[in-house]
């Protein structure tokens, strides 16, 4: 990764849910590497997706319920490696899952994930990646087909191949993402995942018992209907990259397409709901 890069640091007061809130702002405009920090969070964005007026579009900013100053530089060369070491420890998820980076020591959890996150959204700090991590673990996927929608690390396709899923399918937008996911599910010795860089045009023709889909609200609602045409009846939908406000928007979408709401977990401000096919 040789390309220039502009480092913003932003002190946020309240830090949360005001980071959060910043994050998921600023990763709609092209900011894609976040390491969160003290005081708020420093967000990367490469040079050639920036412009002078960048931040105008944030809306927190404007917020009378947040007070965020910033500073920004331009990096040559990012060391990622370093960026996500000093950032990343391990998390346990329900005594259950493990997930952790190659040098940290092993767990004695039923299921323990290797990941590399590198620039990668999902390593389960998250919350979103940490309930949709709740939500697999709770339901049976053993012998399902399974796709996993905006795969990032490939943490979720990994932890449903462990769970006994026959065939995950792992797709991100994002070519870092791609390439990352291939590695950690080497890394983790993943037999029947299959990664494809693209969006939800790959998905004509597919079918699937499970989808899980950790992206953000407004790419959830206009995916909806290829998420649900590829689903079997009486198959799950996991959604998660939304806050509590946006539910009824999100269930409306799914009810349009019998997908009924059984099951929903909150963290910070975040949701991860379940929806079965009727
Ligand atoms: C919030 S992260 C989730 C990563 C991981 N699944 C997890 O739970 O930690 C969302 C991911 O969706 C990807 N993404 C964004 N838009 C997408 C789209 N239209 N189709 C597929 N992936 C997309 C992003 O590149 C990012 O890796």
């Amino acid at each position: 990764m040789n390309e220039i890069y502009l480092g913003y640091t932003f002190k946020v007061s309240p830090k949360q849910p005001g980071t959060d809130i910043l994050i998921a702002e600023l990763g709609e405009l092209g900011f894609e590497s976040f390491v969160e920090n003290e005081d708020g969070v420093t967000a990367y964005i490469q040079k050639n997706e920036w412009h002078d007026n960048i931040l105008e579009g944030i809306h927190i900013m404007n917020s009378e319920e947040f007070n965020i100053t910033h500073t920004f530089e331009e990096i040559e060369q990012v060391n990622w490696n370093e960026e996500w070491e000093k950032n990343f420890n391990p998390i346990v998820v329900d005594d259950i899952c493990a997930v952790r980076a190659p040098f940290h020591d092993t767990f004695n959890t039923e299921f323990e994930i290797v990941i590399e996150p590198k620039m990668s959204f999902g390593t389960g700090h998250h919350e979103t990646t940490h309930m949709m991590i709740q939500h697999i673990l709770k339901n049976n996927v053993e012998g399902k087909s399974v796709l996993d929608m905006g795969c990032g690390t490939g943490v979720l396709a990994i932890l449903a191949e462990m769970k006994g899923a026959k065939a995950v399918d792992a797709i991100d937008i994002d070519n870092w993402c791609y390439l990352n996911s291939l590695e950690n599910i080497e890394r983790n010795n993943s037999k029947n995942i299959s990664v494809y860089e693209g969006d939800a045009s790959l998905l004509e023709g597919k079918l699937y018992d499970v989808i899980i889909a950790n992206i953000n609200r407004n790419i959830l609602l206009n995916d909806m209907k290829t998420y649900a045409t590829c689903l079997n009846n009486n198959g799950l939908l996991f959604l998660s990259g939304f806050y509590k406000e946006d539910i009824p928007i999100i269930e409306n979408a799914c009810n349009k397409h019998n997908l009924m709401l059984v099951d929903s977990l909150e963290k910070n401000h975040w949701v991860a709901l379940k929806f079965k096919k009727a």
